[in-house]
């Protein structure tokens, strides 16, 4: 029998913002332990909380890039359950009234090779909440060690449909999220810091089954690759099992990335019963119309949208959308080259971007921003070239100074000699003369209309000028004695 994965995930992406979600102390990474803390975060007695209204605008602005509804009213519930991680002995979330409803994640596929673009698929989401985060338990060789830095954190919950039937449809899943999330300034979704963090719901049932399978969930899935590993190694553990003629119980398992192994955690008989029930100390929250179209103003184009408009405003080729569009800062550099050098300069500049720069870059290890090459050089550097003014090979090793140095490529031209020789007029009319002469064919074909064949004639004036002379200007001395036979 042929059988289907069935895969929902839970994506918990960490808010950035200021303060926590319920109190003013700050939020951050990599402090002191237990220093993030107030009375709130610590649950003192008699304390309350306060709702974070760079929250609440950060999860409606991920709402609306997903194309989620936002319900007009939304309310806190309280999540029970006994854990040192949190010192209310209750979580602050969002039960039967999320704020966000529907939606879906757009993804796509890897195509059949690296320079064609994959099948494009949008995977549904069920809901997204906000709630607070946790602290974190640091386990030593005997005993534990509670930190609250972590505790109250705004914490998005997204949660997929059953919708997924890959490890790699998961993959682009998260890649895709992960993407749009820091698009809208919402997460660093630095998955090391904890600021993104996923659960896989995994099933399997024979193809053309409609009822869902018992689900197994993975945790502490702490990479991308390791959830798309995690999900594929649980898909064959799966189908291992009912081949065996055993069935699945519905368990959550811990999946090892460094060993490839999962083990069980706890089974269906532990599942936790949560006690959900409205918080009494906070208010439901009404977003209206204005809120969200206030939100709205400050949503980014989306990377896959944006790679549509340059496909049809720029020409791009599709190798280099793919590397431009997932930085948002790259594809506004890129933009901002093209605004200067030209629309039609679109695919050049984006070449000289994603192979130069981005190389230079990375072996510097410097961030774009810090880059010393602007825009304007970049555009610079093309028109020069265009014109004749230095050649191809001259211009890479004029970009590579121009990285390091951040001078304008026409100083740098000149203070290396690296400008195309100006020729002497003369000469150059000289050797044109002698390769018009030396190719009568070609001299037809020409003034019979094919403008192409005024190629026949450069190689051997490039080759009598040694490679230095301004193509520009042979190809005008070329075209004015043709003109005049
Ligand atoms: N049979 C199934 N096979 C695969 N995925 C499933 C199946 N049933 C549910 N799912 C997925 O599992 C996830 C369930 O997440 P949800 O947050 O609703 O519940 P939960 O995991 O019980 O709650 P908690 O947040 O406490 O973990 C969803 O992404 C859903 O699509
Ligand atoms: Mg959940
Ligand atoms: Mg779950």
């Amino acid at each position: 029998m042929n059988y289907e994965a069935v895969i929902g995930l839970e994506v918990h992406v960490q808010v950035k913002t200021a303060s926590k979600m319920f109190t003013r102390v700050a939020a951050g990474y990599g402090h002191a332990p237990n220093t993030l803390t107030d009375p709130v975060v610590l649950a003192l007695p008699g304390t309350l909380p306060v709702m974070n209204k760079a929250a609440l605008d950060a999860i409606i602005k991920a709402g609306l890039l997903l194309g989620c509804e936002i319900a007009p009213v939304c309310k806190w519930d309280r999540k029970n359950y006994f854990y040192p991680d949190s010192p209310k002995n209750y979580q602050i979330s969002q039960y039967d009234q999320p704020i966000c409803l529907g939606g879906a994640v757009e993804i796509e596929l890897p195509g059949s090779a690296r320079n064609v673009m994959g099948e494009h698929k949008k995977i549904p989401l069920t809901r997204i909440h906000l709630e607070e985060d946790v602290g974190k338990l640091n386990h030593e060789s005997v005993d534990s060690l509670v930190d609250y830095n972590r505790a109250g954190t705004p914490l998005m919950e997204i949660v997929s449909e059953p919708a997924i039937h890959s490890a790699e449809e998961a993959f682009a899943y998260l890649t895709s999220l992960r993407a749009t999330m820091i698009y809208g300034g919402i997460s660093d979704c630095d998955m090391e810091k904890g600021q993104l963090r996923c659960d896989a719901n995994i099933s399997v049932r024979p193809v053309g089954e409609t009822k869902l399978g018992t689900k197994v969930e993975l945790k502490n899935l702490n990479s991308i690759s390791f959830v798309r590993d995690g999900i594929a190694h649980e898909i064959k553990r799966q189908l291992a099992v009912i081949e065996r003629g055993g069935t699945i119980v519905q368990e959550t398992r811990d999946y090892d990335g460094q060993t490839g192994t999962s083990q069980s955690l706890r089974s269906k008989e532990m599942a936790h019963d949560y006690r959900y029930f409205p918080d009494p100390d906070l208010m439901p929250v009404v977003v209206d119309q204005a809120w969200k179209a206030r939100i709205q103003t400050t949503c980014p184009e989306l990377p896959f949208d944006k790679q549509r408009r340059f496909f049809e405003q720029y020409r791009l080729p599709y190798t280099l959308t793919s590397v431009l569009v997932w930085d948002r800062e790259l594809s506004d550099y890129f933009e901002e080259t093209v605004k200067i050098a030209g629309a039609d300069k679109a695919q050049t500049v984006g070449n000289w971007i994603v192979n130069d720069l981005l190389r230079e870059i990375g072996t510097a290890r410097v961030p774009l921003a810090d880059a010393k090459v602007r825009p304007a050089h970049i555009a610079e550097l093309v028109k020069l070239i265009d014109a004749g003014t230095i050649l191809t090979n001259a211009a890479k090793e004029i970009f590579v100074e121009m990285f390091a140095t951040g001078d304008t490529p026409a100083i740098i031209a000149d203070r290396r000699g690296l400008k195309a020789a100006p020729t002497d007029s003369n000469e150059l009319e000289q050797w044109c003369r002698d390769a018009i002469a030396a190719n009568a064919k070609a001299v037809a074909e020409f003034k019979a209309g094919k403008d192409s064949a005024i190629n026949a004639f450069k190689g051997p004036v490039m080759k009598a000028a040694k490679g230095k002379a301004n193509p520009k200007l042979v190809d005008e001395t070329l075209r004015r004695l043709l003109a005049a036979l």
